[in-house]
Order: C-alpha cells, then structure tokens, then sequence
C-alpha cells in the first residue's frame, strides 16, 4: 500500500502535525498529514486531494519536493506501507481540521517530542538531517 504525506513548513521554522483518529490503526499518534493513494492516481494528486480534504489547504504541486521514504514491514494485522514524504512550503489556504482531528504547528524539536508512528520517527529525523523546516533566509 502506498500512503503519501507533506512535511507543510511555515517558512519561520515550524511544521505542520496533525493527530491521527483514536480508531484508526496509530490512533491518538501525530502525523504528517496525508493518506493513501488511490489506484490509477499520482502519488502527488493522491497528496493535494488529501490535504485539500483534511486540512483545507492547496499545496502547489510545482514546488513539491521529495523529502524522504519509509517502508513498514507488514504484519499480521497490517499491510506493508511505503510512506512517501514531500516538502511542501509553497501552500494557500487557512488549516482548519475539517475530519474533526487536533493539528498544529510545531518547531523540529517540539515534533520529535510528540507521539509518532515507527516511520514518523526516521522521516523526522530525515528532515532534521536534511534541515528542511529551518526559517528561510530573509535579505
Ligand atoms: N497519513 C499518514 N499516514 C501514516 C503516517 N505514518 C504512518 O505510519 N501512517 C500510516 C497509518 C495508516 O496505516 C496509513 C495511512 O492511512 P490513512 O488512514 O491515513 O489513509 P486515508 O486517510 O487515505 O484512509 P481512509 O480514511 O480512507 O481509511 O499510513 C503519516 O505520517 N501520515
């Protein structure tokens, strides 16, 4: 099963996490947001239509940027994911949670101090190694 998400950042160091649903497999685990992709879909309409959907924003496709993977072994009770993580930092809109989930703004060390599913954890520090949500240069 492929699962894409977005590491959203703000452009003065934060990113956006959102909490998964109590009954969903991770519930109550903070996330980046995002979801599956459907068949026949891209990976990266698969990320607009779920973004659009959970939070109300409009991510520009153009500046997507590769930001990581990670793969789950399946279980028992649980089919093997490959998580596909983009940077997205040029976005419109206001967040709102509109399935009803907490979201929030976080510094990088705020993020590594919230619950996080397995992949969640290396992703993070992916990013961190990468310095992807550090405030952008401003001349
Ligand atoms: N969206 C998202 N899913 C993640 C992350 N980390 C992680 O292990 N997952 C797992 C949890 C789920 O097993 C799967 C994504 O499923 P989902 O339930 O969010 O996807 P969806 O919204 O399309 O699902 P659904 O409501 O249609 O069932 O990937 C993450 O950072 N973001």
């Amino acid at each position: 099963m492929c699962v894409v998400a977005a590491a959203i950042t703000d452009g003065e160091g934060h990113i956006l996490m959102q909490q998964r649903p109590l009954n969903k497999h991770h519930g109550g685990l903070w996330e980046f947001p995002g979801g599956k992709v459907d068949p026949g879909e891209t990976p990266e309409a698969a990320l607009l239509r779920e973004i659009e959907e959970e939070l109300g924003l409009s991510l520009d496709a153009a500046s997507l940027r590769p930001a990581g993977f990670a793969r789950s072994d399946s279980g028992d009770s649980a089919p093997s994911i490959l998580l596909l993580l983009y940077k997205s930092c040029v976005w419109k809109g206001v967040p709102e949670g509109r399935e009803g989930q907490k979201w929030c703004w976080v510094t990088m060390q705020e993020a590594e101090n919230l619950a996080k599913p397995p992949m969640d954890k290396d992703l993070l520090k992916t990013l961190l190694q990468l310095g992807i949500a550090k405030p952008a240069n401003r001349s």
